[in-house]
């Protein structure tokens, strides 16, 4: 054990007017202002140490009642004491990502929790086992093959111009996300979730992880583009809202995904269509896809 009198660099702390064997837990803030005060300045320089997160020191520093009094306590042991320099600036800063980092872990807890008691078809001998199958068929309804293969379809069916525009955009708009689902999926490179079974219908190599859903990517950004292009009536489009919402719950229910993955996914989603609608193809910005594609 170091001596509690003397810094990490082994230099006297130059808090020497009060002895240690005083009465009181040193560190106690009712043990009185020299004590109290010392036990603060060593925690922050024997952290670096010790190993003690200086945030936390700092914190501890920042609370006790010397602090509050906003005069340094160091002046009071006597005139040669030299106070300590003050923190550098980037020390001080290190409180935020502390609080983020907390902020963070809290919310991945939450989340693995949640999921875990959401995913109540993940087996077929999970309480929702039953209706695994339903859910299984919802993932197909999400898949990105069967969207391309009707996309295309319809495509090389189409016979004016405004309908093979909105397919051809249609079209972007699925590989766009397959690609950036990809990019993100092999940067992330978050696991699926424990309780998952690796039975799903044609996957990439990048579909082991988990973060984010391609489903619900998919479900956020077929439906955006649905509601936007397609004339349907009421209760068609709050089916087609319904329908990416429980494709989303699904993917938790199925065990396939942590509830965070299918957020972010919307969100991705969501956002892809703004991108799509911002680059919207056209025969006047790309006259060559669409002569090229009326030659086929
Ligand atoms: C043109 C091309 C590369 C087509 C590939 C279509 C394909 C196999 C897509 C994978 C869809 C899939 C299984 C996504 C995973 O969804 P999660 O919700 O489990 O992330």
């Amino acid at each position: 054990m170091p001596s509690p009198r003397r810094s990490v660099e082994g230099r006297p702390l130059g808090v020497s007017a009060s002895s240690s064997s005083s009465s009181g837990s040193p560190g106690s803030p009712a043990h009185g202002g020299g004590g109290s005060s010392r036990f603060e300045f060593q925690s922050l320089l024997s952290s670096r140490a010790t190993g003690v997160d200086p945030a936390c020191a700092r914190l501890r520093a920042s609370e006790s009642p010397v602090h509050r009094r906003s005069s340094f306590p160091l002046a009071a042991a006597g005139p040669s004491q030299a106070p300590p320099p003050p923190l550098p600036e980037e020390d001080r800063m290190d409180l935020n990502p502390s609080f983020l980092g907390i902020a963070l872990r809290s919310l991945l807890a939450i989340d693995l929790w949640l999921s875990k008691k959401l995913g109540v078809c993940a087996g077929e001998s999970s309480s929702w086992g039953s209706v695994r199958p339903l859910m299984k068929l919802l993932e197909i309804s999400g898949h990105g093959i069967p969207w391309l293969v009707g996309t295309l379809y319809c495509l090389c069916r189409s016979d004016s111009w405004a309908g093979r525009e909105v397919l051809m955009n249609l079209l972007f708009a699925l590989l766009l996300d397959l690609l950036l689902v990809a990019l993100i999926k092999g940067l992330v490179r978050r696991r699926r979730p424990a309780h998952n079974q690796m039975d799903m219908f044609v996957t990439l190599s990048v579909d082991k992880y988990s973060f984010p859903s391609g489903h619900a990517t998919r479900a956020a950004l077929m439906s955006r583009f649905i509601l936007n292009h397609l004339v349907l009536a009421i209760p068609l489009r709050v089916l087609v809202v319904l329908w990416a919402f429980v494709l989303g719950l699904s993917r938790v229910m199925l065990g396939r995904h942590n509830v965070t993955d299918v957020a972010f996914g919307f969100f991705l989603g969501y956002m892809q269509y703004s991108i799509v609608d911002y680059c919207w193809l056209s025969p006047h910005n790309a006259p060559v896809l669409f002569l090229l594609w009326s030659q086929q």
